[in-house]
C-alpha cells in the first residue's frame, strides 16, 4: 500500500544489534540506555538518547538516503546532510537551570541550519531528563526548557506559524538532548488541530513561555498535494488546552488517538489543501511514551486496535511533559494512500 519516495526523508526502526548491516545512512538515533553527545565519526550522525531502561528495550531510528552524505560539527551541534535533508543534534548537560543553555544550544542549531541552507525545519525531538521536577528556582524543568526554546526561536525570527512539529518528552538521563530534521527545498506546511489550542497559544498557567511547536507538518517534494509526508507531533490527552482524564490511562490513550485521527484525517487535510485521507492505520514509525511501566500492556492493547499490524511501534517508559499526562504518541505518515 505504501511506497518510499526518495526525495522525502526515509526512516525506520532497527534493533540495536542489527546496526552493522546498514548502508546509505544519514543518521542513527539510538533510543538506548545512556545519553551521549552527537558523534559524526561514523560518517553519519550518531546520537544516543537515554530512553530505554536497558539495551533490550532500546531500538535505533535510522534515517537513510541514496545521496552522498556530508557531516560536520559547529558550536556543539553535530550534523549530517545530503543536499536536501539535514539531521542535526545537540545536548544541554544536566543543570540546575536550563533556559539559558537551551537558548544558546537552540540558537547554535538554528544558525547552523541557516548557514547550511536548510531552513525548512520539519521536525524536532526534545528529551528532557527530570521533565516534571522543579529547577533550582522552583520552575518545572519542562517550563524552564520551553522558556529557552521560545527565546531562541524569537531571536532567529521564527514566527509561531513557522515552528516545526515536535516532541517534548521525559528522558532517563543526559540533561536535554535534541535532534532536528530540516529540508532545503521541499515545501513545508505547519498544521494545527482544530480540537486543540495551538501549543504556542497556551495560556500562561502552563508556564512563562508557551511550548513552540506545530501539531504536525506536511513535507512535500513536488506540487502534488497527495504525495507528501506527515510528521505528527507528540500528542496527548489534551482538548482545548486542558488535560482530560487525569489518572485514567486508557481514556487518555483513546483521546490522544482521537486527536491524531482528527489531525491526519480528511477534515484537517482539506483545511490545508492536502489531498490525503489518512486514518490511524496509515501512521508508522510510532513512538508511544508511557509514564508508568505497568500501564504499557493496556496502552499497547488499545494501540493495536487502531494501528496497522505492519506499523513499527516502539513503547518507551518515560515521563510526559505535564504531570497529569500518563501517555503520549507520535508518528509519521510516510507515504500517501493510493485510493482517493
Ligand atoms: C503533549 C504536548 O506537548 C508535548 C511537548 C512538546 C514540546 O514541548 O515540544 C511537543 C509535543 C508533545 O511532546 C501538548 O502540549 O499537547
Amino acid at each position: 500500500m505504501t511506497q518510499q519516495i526518495s526525495a522525502l526523508p526515509a526512516s525506520a526502526f532497527v534493533p540495536l544489534d542489527e546496526l552493522d548491516e546498514l548502508s546509505g545512512v544519514l543518521g542513527v538515533i539510538n533510543y538506548t540506555s545512556g545519553a551521549g553527545d552527537p558523534d559524526i565519526s561514523p560518517g553519519h550522525l550518531r546520537f544516543d538518547l537515554h530512553m530505554a531502561h536497558g539495551t533490550a528495550e532500546g531500538f535505533a531510528e535510522v534515517w537513510t538516503t541514496d545521496r552522498p552524505v556530508e557531516t560536520g560539527e559547529s558550536g556543539g551541534i553535530g550534523y549530517a546532510h545530503d543536499g536536501e535533508h539535514l539531521l542535526c543534534a545537540g545536548r544541554v548537560p544536566p543543570s540546575e537551570r536550563y533556559a539559558e543553555a537551551t537558548r544558546a544550544a537552540y540558537t547554535a542549531m538554528l544558525e547552523l541550519m541557516e548557514s547550511l541552507g536548510y531552513q525548512r525545519c520539519a521536525r524536532m525531538w526534545n528529551f528532557v531528563n527530570d521533565i516534571n521536577a522543579d529547577n533550582a528556582d522552583g520552575l518545572e524543568v519542562y517550563r524552564d526548557f520551553c522558556l529557552g526554546r521560545a527565546e531562541a526561536f524569537e531571536a532567529r525570527d521564527f514566527s509561531d506559524t513557522s515552528v516545526p512539529a515536535a516532541t517534548g518528552i521525559g528522558s532517563l538521563g543526559g540533561g536535554i538532548s535534541f535532534y532536528v530534521l530540516a529540508s532545503r527545498t521541499n515545501a513545508l506546511t505547519p498544521i494545527e488541530n482544530s480540537k486543540q489550542v495551538s501549543a504556542y497559544n497556551y495560556p500562561e498557567r502552563y508556564g512563562p513561555r508557551p511550548p513552540k511547536f506545530a501539531r504536525a507538518t506536511y513535507l512535500s517534494a513536488t506540487e502534488d498535494r497527495a504525495a507528501g509526508q506527515l510528521y505528527v507531533s507528540g500528542t496527548s490527552s489534551i482538548r482545548g488546552h486542558e488535560t482530560l482524564f487525569a489518572g485514567d490511562v486508557e481514556k487518555q490513550t483513546l483521546l490522544a488517538l482521537e486527536n491524531i485521527a482528527h489531525l491526519v484525517g480528511s477534515e484537517t487535510a482539506a483545511d490545508y489543501r492536502i489531498e490525503q485521507h489518512n486514518t490511524l492505520a496509515d501512521l508508522d514509525t510510532i513512538k508511544v511514551y508511557v509514564r508508568h511501566r505497568e500501564d504499557i500492556p493496556a496502552v499497547r492493547r488499545i494501540c493495536e486496535e487502531h494501528f496497522s499490524p505492519d506499523a513499527q511501534v516502539a513503547y518507551l517508559n518515560v515521563d510526559v511533559c505535564r504531570a497529569d499526562l500518563s501517555v503520549e504518541l507520535e508518528g509519521i505518515v510516510h507515504a500517501p494512500r493510493n485510493e482517493p
